[in-house]
């Protein structure tokens, strides 16, 4: 019989404190609480400031080093001073840290990137030489890829800082995650969803993780009961091709499983920088074969790009 948490032992869930984490975070509690018939008051939300959200002023790639959103969270759940920790897995490196795992997946959300802007509808009628902000380096490299005449800047900050650098004039457009914007009930900020055959999403964008201490019986029946399997499935497959390619949210690589049945399609693709170059492929199969089928399309665009294109620093 598994222990259930009661007031005077809640579950600590761990998070950053932006409002899209809490959000994240609020939404795991509410599953949790659903599907144990718990109340709000066996948990308790423990935010955590990161590294990440310390340092605003610096473009991600300069502060450096992988995790830069997450170490300070595992460490808390290795001390034992949380029980659980909420992440976009997205932002997640495909290596845990020993002693951690990640095997709860939420439901997926949109997986789409959504195009943001006051003025434009779509990127099809962005003028010539148009200036659009992104902290993504995928993103960017995709548009380049698209539309080499855009003026691309760095835009780094949370949804909201986003948004006011937007009206600000700063930029005409950016893009933000559809599922972002969806969980903070912003929606409409959201100009039109990107298909992924124009846009080709990150890596498990959209995807809800929940990570726990190996070692932790009752955390593990518990968020057993609340993880998706066709989430798993899907971002299992993307985070295997992700991880050959010594992939993180910082380069650019895009990915994206989609489930029809048992039969899973896998599209990966990795770009330079300046997207003067893009290497795209797919491997259809089996969906518990997820995990080779990402190892092995890495492989092969491994192999099809020149020797300098990981020169990524
Ligand atoms: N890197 C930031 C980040 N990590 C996850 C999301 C959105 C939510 C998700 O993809 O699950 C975002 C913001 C964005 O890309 O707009």
């Amino acid at each position: 019989m598994t222990q259930m948490p009661d007031p005077q032992n809640p579950i600590r869930i761990g998070t950053r404190g932006s409002a899209l984490a809490l959000a994240q975070a609020h939404e795991t509690r509410d599953r949790l609480m659903a599907a144990h018939g718990l109340a709000a008051k066996s948990f308790e939300i423990v935010v955590i400031k990161t590294t990440g959200d310390r340092v605003l002023d610096r473009p991600l790639k300069e502060i450096g080093g992988k995790g830069l959103f997450t170490r300070e969270i595992e460490d808390a759940l290795l001390a034992g001073e949380i029980d659980i920790a909420v992440h976009s897995m997205k932002d997640m490196p495909t290596i845990q840290p020993e002693g951690l795992v990640i095997d709860c997946y939420l439901p997926r959300e949109d997986v789409r990137d959504a195009f943001v802007s006051a003025r434009f509808a779509a990127i099809s009628e962005l003028p010539q030489g148009a200036v659009v902000g992104s902290s993504s380096l995928r993103r960017r490299a995709q548009l380049a890829a698209r539309r080499p005449d855009l003026n691309l800047v760095e835009f780094r900050g949370n949804v909201q800082t986003r948004l006011k650098k937007l009206e600000e004039g700063v930029a005409v457009a950016t893009f933000l995650a559809m599922a972002g914007l969806t969980r903070l009930g912003m929606l409409h900020v959201a100009r039109g969803a990107v298909d992924p055959d124009e846009m080709l999403p990150a890596v498990a964008q959209g995807c809800i993780g929940v990570e726990r201490r190996a070692d932790d019986a009752r955390i593990a029946a518990l968020l057993a009961a609340i993880s998706d399997r066709d989430s798993a499935l899907r971002v299992t497959a993307e985070r295997a091709f992700l991880a050959r390619l010594d992939g993180s949210c910082q380069t650019p690589i895009a990915g994206l499983a989609e489930l029809d049945g048992d039969r899973l399609r896998l599209r990966g693709e990795i770009l330079r920088p300046d997207g003067s170059e893009v290497i795209a492929g797919e491997r259809i199969g089996p969906a518990s074969e997820g995990a080779a089928m990402g190892t092995d399309l890495a492989e092969e665009l491994r192999g099809r790009a020149p020797a300098d294109f990981f020169d990524w620093s």
